[in-house]
């Protein structure tokens, strides 16, 4: 979902907030208190000109300056509670506004993390930070604003408007005389500026994905001199984002110019009518200058009309995205397929007649596993050969459910995985990728992140020592040092061997490995396999392999051609039945045994 994609359909405003409700029910009580003090503050600027009318017809009339004094410290008061009263409104919200923000994003958060791998495959990171930041704040701008004040302005107006009637009725008409068009074109404003609204929040999520993957990616920038052309394209959405914004104060200037207007023009004829009417003795002086400015005091409410609803227009535009992603379905839990006489019973792990095909794959083209038919035996490591882009990452990401398989069975010692909760498969299955991803955490969390709450000290000292990982005890702060964003602070092969090293912490009953010994020279891996296999004497693994050095510690080896495995053997059997196996081991093929070489000649026997 990008900026491009924003929906141009009409939807209604009051709907898409009306969603807000669940999130607002809790803090009702507090809203309607502060909106109630609002009113009456707003009210009480109303009855100034009441006052004032008395002074003028009054006090002034009859040169009684005690009198007027008295009306100047009335006013003085009115105008006192008046600010009281607003600072009251703004202490009464501020708090449980605060929360409810909070509260969306605490949900917006946990629900991500309950999206599946496929949505987060679509999904730009730039569009869903946007939404958990810059929305939520116009959300709580709206409730802490526009909500109260539409309310409270819609009052003011009504009850401004009674006084006016009934002081002099005929001019009470001539003001309410702009009502019409200024609804008529309120309302043509309101669907020209949703429309806006929506692809300048679209646009600002597009803008931070620029920025998230110029920063992530800032040693490809840098090592190729792409920060002017980075710059460029960042100036570009930059420049679209600007039009937007203009094409919006466009819209805000010309209903703000013409909600001012109207009502000016109005005044301005109240105010000639007026003056005949005191000339004529139909209307006494202080009734006018009462009535002047009673309608001077519902300028701002009138004006603010056009802001308050450009809010509420930014605010429903940011629900709208808020809620695309909270409708997003999250992982089910799955219903498992009939039990298949070839799974049942087999301890290990099975793949039966697996099916995959991601979900955004264009029509018509075959999937990226067809069938799949492999069993690795319990307490053997099967190692995963095939072609770049043959499916081997897919295969992987099937069993601890990344991806749900779309035709056949994954069982394990004989259970199917869907029939599992996805918690007891997270428990049984430890993973670790190629691309090793740490946390801005110490190591040592990084590494106890793979486990439960049981494991300490000491899993932590056996993990490293698994993975090979004895650099850490020359780091400044042992386990315990902070490492940077994405484990940026270490090198590849350092970062793989904490990945791994929190892949087997938990002692896993299945172990699934995607290349993550890539990084390390061949020495290092030797080391690495050797203590897997001491450790994890009775753990089930699944590796997938580039080269032959990964591939000899495996017991068997799986080679994967075509969505199906092919041929399953030894690696010296392999190397005798298959020529496309002996090919890719040769290092003629491409991503084959070559693969990781690169990084290997680094010697990342740190
Ligand atoms: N999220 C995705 N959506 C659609 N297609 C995808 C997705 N991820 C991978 N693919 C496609 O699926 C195929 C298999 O990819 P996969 O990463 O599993 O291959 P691989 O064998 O692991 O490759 P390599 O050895 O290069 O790592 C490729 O054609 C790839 O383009």
């Amino acid at each position: 979902m990008t900026g491009a994609d924003a929906p141009t359909r009409k939807r209604s405003a009051v709907r898409s907030l009306l969603r807000l409700w669940p999130y607002v029910r809790p803090v009702r009580g507090r809203l309607a208190w502060a909106a109630f003090v609002a009113v009456l503050a707003s009210c009480l600027s109303l009855v100034i000109p009441l006052v004032l009318k008395w002074i003028v017809d009054g006090p002034v009339a009859e040169r009684d300056p005690g009198g007027v004094w008295l009306g100047a410290l009335f006013l003085l008061l009115l105008g006192l509670a008046e600010a009281a009263l607003f600072g009251l409104r703004r202490w009464l919200v501020a708090r449980p506004l605060a929360g409810v923000e909070a509260a969306m994003r605490d949900d917006l958060y946990r629900h991500l993390q309950r999206l599946p791998v496929a949505f987060h495959d679509r999904w730009p990171s730039g569009q869903l930070l946007s939404r958990g930041t810059t929305d939520l704040m116009l959300l709580r701008m709206f409730l802490a604003f526009p909500l109260t004040f539409l309310l409270v302005n819609g009052v003011t107006i009504l009850v401004g408007f009674v006084i006016l009637l009934q002081q002099q009725w005929s001019l009470g008409l001539v003001l309410l005389a702009p009502a019409v068009p200024l609804v008529v074109l309120c309302s043509l404003f309101e669907s020209k500026y949703a429309l806006v609204a929506r692809r300048s929040q679209d646009q600002v999520g597009d803008l931070t994905t620029v920025v998230e993957e110029s920063v992530l990616g800032i040693r490809v920038i840098k090592g190729f001199g792409r920060h002017r052309s980075q710059a460029r394209a960042f100036r570009e959405l930059s420049l679209t984002l600007r039009g937007t914004e203009l094409v919006k104060a466009r819209l805000l200037a010309g209903i703000w110019a013409t909600i001012t207007a109207l009502p000016e023009l109005a005044i301005g004829a109240a105010l000639v009518l007026g003056t005949v009417q005191v000339a004529d003795g139909g209307l006494s002086a202080g009734t006018l200058v009462a009535f002047l400015s009673t309608a001077l005091a519902l300028r701002w409410p009138v004006e603010s009309i056009g802001f308050l609803l450009a809010i509420s227009q930014d605010a429903a535009t940011a629900t709208e995205r808020y809620f695309e992603v909270m409708d997003a379905p999250q992982e089910t839990e799955g219903v498992a397929p009939p039990s298949s006489p070839a799974a049942a019973g087999r301890g290990g792990m099975v793949f039966d007649a697996v099916e995959f095909r991601y979900p955004d794959a264009p029509e018509g083209t075959p999937p990226v596993l067809a069938r799949v038919d492999l069993h690795v035996r319990p307490g053997e490591t099967m190692a995963l050969v095939g072609a770049t882009g043959s499916g081997k990452t897919t295969l992987t990401a099937l069993v601890p459910r990344l991806h749900e398989v779309t035709g056949g069975r994954i069982t394990l010692d004989g259970q199917d995985i869907t029939a599992m909760p996805r918690e007891r498969l997270r428990e049984l299955v430890s993973v670790a990728f190629e691309e090793p991803t740490l946390f801005s955490a110490s190591v040592g969390e990084n590494v106890l992140m793979g486990a439960g709450d049981g494991p300490g000290e000491a899993d932590l000292e056996r993990a490293l020592d698994t993975a090979q990982a004895h650099f850490v005890h020359r780091l400044p702060e042992g386990a315990a040092t902070q490492v940077g964003e994405q484990g940026l602070s270490l090198s590849g092969g350092q970062r793989q061997r904490l990945a791994l090293a929190r892949a087997v912490v938990g002692r896993p009953r299945f172990l699934v490995l995607d290349d993550p010994l890539s990084a390390l020279d061949v020495h290092t891996e030797a080391l690495v396999e050797a203590a897997l296999r001491r450790v994890l004497a009775d753990t089930t693994a699944l590796v997938v392999a580039h080269r032959p050095s990964t591939v000899l510690l495996a017991d068997r080896v799986a080679l994967l051609s075509g969505g199906r495995v092919t041929a399953v053997g030894t690696h010296q059997e392999l190397l005798r039945t298959s020529d496309e196996y002996a090919w890719l081991m040769s290092g003629a093929g491409d991503g084959g045994a070559g693969h990781g070489r690169a990084a290997a000649g680094k010697g990342d026997t740190a």
